[in-house]
């Protein structure tokens, strides 16, 4: 895949002032929304539930990229898909029944997405890459904006490229937690497509320009 794609996560954006924010991300020159979806179980945090994520999706007019880090997501897949979700992407660490789950997003409609922690080897997808649109790297521990990226991030991503490439599929490597401008190109490098970036730029003075900064830089 040629293109990259920079994903604003609404998660740092001003809710005070969020319709003013998607109208940003509307107009900027992001690809798509990354909407992170915390339950306070799976994940010691809880970000929004269904009648902000209406509110949400009724505005928003780029593809919609959902994050659920919640336990069994199976309950909520046909939500997401009445919603307006065009990615919904599942941790690999909440599912028992992970092909299942991934057959049923599908069913609705929707790409499927499968989130791995930063604990969880890249290895664990050998059999199921085939059955899977997007692999959404964790670069930092799941649960709030504003952490610092891990590192061994690198490492994952080449070893998940190798792991794609080798199986002949066609899945799209995100990377979510502590994306910038400083480590935005390497990413690109090691093999990513998509880049999540929350803090970097709804923290910015100017997150329409550093969304475009951010394009400039992966190219
Ligand atoms: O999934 C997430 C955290 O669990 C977010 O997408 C993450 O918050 C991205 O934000 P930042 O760029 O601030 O790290």
């Amino acid at each position: 895949m040629d293109k990259k794609i920079i994903a604003p996560s609404l998660l740092a954006a001003d809710f005070a002032n969020l319709q003013r924010d998607i109208e940003m991300v509307n107009k900027s020159e992001a690809d798509w929304f990354h909407i992170d979806v915390m339950d306070g179980v799976f994940v010691p945090n809880i970000s929004f539930g269904m009648p902000v994520l209406k509110a949400i999706t009724k505005h928003a007019d780029k593809t919609i990229d959902v994050h659920l880090m919640i336990v069994d997501p199976d309950r909520y897949i046909k939500d997401f898909a009445e919603l307006g979700a065009n990615n919904l992407t599942v941790h690999y660490e909440a599912c028992t029944h992970l092909h299942r789950t991934l057959q049923a997003i599908k069913a609705e409609g929707m790409t499927a997405g499968v989130a791995l922690n930063p604990h969880t080897n890249i290895h664990l997808l050998e059999d199921t890459i085939n059955d899977i649109d997007l692999v959404c790297v964790m670069s930092v521990n799941p649960g709030y904006g504003g952490q610092s990226f891990i590192e061994n991030t690198y490492d994952k991503v080449k070893a998940l490229k190798e792991l794609i490439n080798r199986k002949k599929a066609h899945t799209l490597i995100e990377i979510d937690g502590g994306v910038n401008a400083e480590n935005a190109k390497d990413l690109i490098d090691a093999g990513a497509d998509v880049l999540v970036a929350g803090s970097f730029v709804f923290n910015s003075s100017n997150p329409t320009q550093t969304i475009k900064e951010l394009k400039e830089i992966v190219g």
